[in-house]
């Protein structure tokens, strides 16, 4: 899994490669911005055949000096460039400085004017301006070049190349840090929080075309509004891997003392992002719950779990059927409907492999989980709220691994006791809707205005969520994350090329609780489950690709499997 870092994981990791004297800031940033041009040719190879024009827009911090660099390239390959910078030259930072008297050397600084700006045509565009370093909304000239450039995008400016980042978006959460009452913004084309999805299609590019990070991702790159605006992600190396790795211990420098401040700041929690194909043979850790798919000849059913599914009254089965298909598919050996009688007919004309067992009051559900076998429960999927409210308590007295989806979240919201009764072997599915009913302070924080960075964000919802319900949380989205109580924190990304819009589709919803529930038969943890299942879901209907309904995804997933070599 792909770790992601923040904007003080980062910077502390570079502080760390810098101290430890192998290497200067100076040569990073030359790293960085040759990082950038190598990307640039590698999007864009016909643009490597001859001379162009960029326009460099540079900020007042590093992220403009990588961006004085860039320019520097670029001029070298025989380009005509032409660079603004946002702020006063004196108080740049040393490295970037020193990059930008080298350019001084063979090129004119203008002082960044939109009015200016919005003149030059030129082929690339390069966002220089901030990086990780922003601390707060634009404003000035900052502000109106990012909103000129906003309104033309697509239009006038369609090569737009973003140095770590669109200038103003926080890398923390993924949201474009604004002030929401400004009287100055009345006049701008738009500010790139508010640009249009529809614009563009979904997963689509809504600002920049190419967006260059150095060493790792980071949080923002993949949440909320940053897929979106980033366009393309590419990474490039600056060689500071080690610092990164070996932060996770304590960083020593060459005498052996720690070098304390960014041994601390990179440490732990981390966010990882649930990326398995590639790592499947790379690492063991992750690796691990995936051999559990291959059967021993030597195993029997009850050898690979035994989920019950609760179903819900006649003509509200087919939410728990999915469920129910997508764990049997995922490998849990046998797999059970807890049905009402008076669905009974409906139910059983619609399964075959799947059993059947009745359950009409909590009382039943409670005699017939004295059979140990039954080691994972799913709550929630068309359940009815008032029937989930009733049977939760008995549910969760149970103490199976258990997930609650759908009416299980919203009976839960509602429930006197609270997160009282859940245990660390519960995940919990919400959706935002459902995670504003459980956790309406939190989602309110989500929602307010990002104004100072790094801007609260859905890592830090779901993270307090996790510790508050005492259990594992799974917050859906194109940018769902996971969190337990300890700390952990994956984000599972359906973005940039790995977008499927076709999985917001009636029904998706009950067979990711399915597979959830599946997965913790088969005896991975909760928060294992949760990101294995989160991952397959957006594997299968990648695999399916358009035109797909819910009932797809199970059958889909022996393709899965097959191209993983389960
Ligand atoms: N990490 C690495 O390994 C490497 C990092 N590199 C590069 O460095 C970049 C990070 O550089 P950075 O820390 O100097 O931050 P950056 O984004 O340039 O801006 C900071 C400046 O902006 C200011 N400022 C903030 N918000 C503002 C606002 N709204 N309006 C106006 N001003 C505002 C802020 O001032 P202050 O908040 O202190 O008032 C400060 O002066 C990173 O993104 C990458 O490109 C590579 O070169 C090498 C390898
Ligand atoms: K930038």
């Amino acid at each position: 899994m792909a770790e992601l870092l923040t904007s003080a994981q980062m910077r502390a990791v570079e502080r760390a490669a810098i101290d430890s004297g192998e290497v200067s800031g100076l040569e990073l940033m030359e790293r960085a911005g040759q990082g950038v041009v190598a990307a640039i040719f590698e999007e864009w190879p016909e643009l490597a055949l001859s001379s162009y024009k960029a326009v460099v827009l540079c900020g007042p911090g590093n992220n403009g000096g990588d961006g004085f660099v860039i320019a520097r390239l670029l001029k070298q390959r025989g380009w005509e460039v032409e660079v603004f910078l946002y702020g006063d030259p004196e108080k740049l930072p040393p490295d970037a400085k020193a990059n930008y008297e080298r350019w001084r050397e063979v090129g004119e600084v203008a002082p960044l004017n939109t009015r200016e700006f919005r003149h030059s045509d030129c082929d690339v565009v390069v966002d220089a301006l901030f990086g990780t370093g922003v601390s707060r909304a634009l404003s000035g000239e900052a502000l109106s070049t990012m909103s000129q450039l906003a309104g033309a995008n697509g239009d006038r400016y369609d090569k737009i190349v973003c140095v770590d980042c669109p200038s103003g978006l926080c890398l923390d959460s993924g949201r474009v840090l604004a002030q929401p009452s400004n009287p100055a913004l009345a006049d701008l084309p738009i500010q790139l929080n508010q640009l249009p999805r529809s614009r563009y299609p979904y997963g689509g590019i809504g600002f920049a075309a190419l967006t260059v990070t150095f060493d790792s991702p980071k949080c923002g790159h993949f949440l909320d509004d940053g897929p979106f605006l980033c366009g393309k992600l590419r990474v490039v190396d600056i060689g500071v891997q080690d610092f990164r790795e070996n932060s996770r211990r304590d960083i020593l420098d060459k005498s052996g003392q720690k070098t304390g401040r960014a041994a601390k700041l990179v440490r732990r929690p981390e966010v990882c992002l649930v990326h398995m194909s590639p790592i499947v043979k790379e690492n063991r850790s992750f690796a691990q719950p995936l051999m559990l798919w291959g059967k021993d000849p030597q195993d029997h059913k009850y050898t690979h779990g035994h989920p019950l599914i609760l179903s819900g009254l006649s003509g509200k089965t087919g939410a728990a059927r999915l469920s129910a298909r997508a764990a049997l598919r995922v490998g849990a050996g046998l797999v059970t409907l807890g049905t009402p009688h008076e669905a009974v007919t409906e139910v059983a004309a619609q399964i075959t492999t799947i059993m059947l067992t009745e359950i009409d009051t909590p009382e039943i559900l409670t005699r017939v989980l004295t059979d140990k076998r039954l080691n994972a429960l799913c709550i929630g999927p068309g359940f009815g709220v008032e029937r989930a409210g009733e049977f939760l308590p008995y549910a969760l007295a149970a103490k199976r691994a258990t997930v609650l989806d759908a009416d299980a979240l919203t009976a839960l919201s509602e429930s006197e006791t609270g997160f009282a009764d859940l245990h660390a072997n519960c995940v919990l599915t919400p959706h935002a809707g459902e995670f504003k009913r459980l956790f309406p302070d939190l989602a309110t924080k989500l929602a307010e205005p990002p104004i100072k960075g790094p801007a609260y964000s859905k890592v830090d919802a779901t993270r307090e969520a996790a510790k508050r319900a005492g259990c594992t949380v799974l917050f859906k989205g194109p940018d769902t994350v996971i969190a337990s109580p300890n700390g952990r924190c994956s984000i599972n990304a359906a973005v940039y090329d790995r977008a499927a819009p076709w999985l917001a589709t009636a029904g998706s919803g009950d067979v990711l609780a399915g597979l959830i529930t599946g997965l913790l038969a088969r005896g991975l943890a909760p928060h294992h489950a949760a990101e294995t299942a989160a991952w397959l879901h957006v594997e299968a209907a990648r695999s399916f690709g358009p035109g797909l309904i819910a009932e797809d995804l199970p059958e889909e997933l022996p393709k899965v499997f097959r191209a993983l070599g389960l």
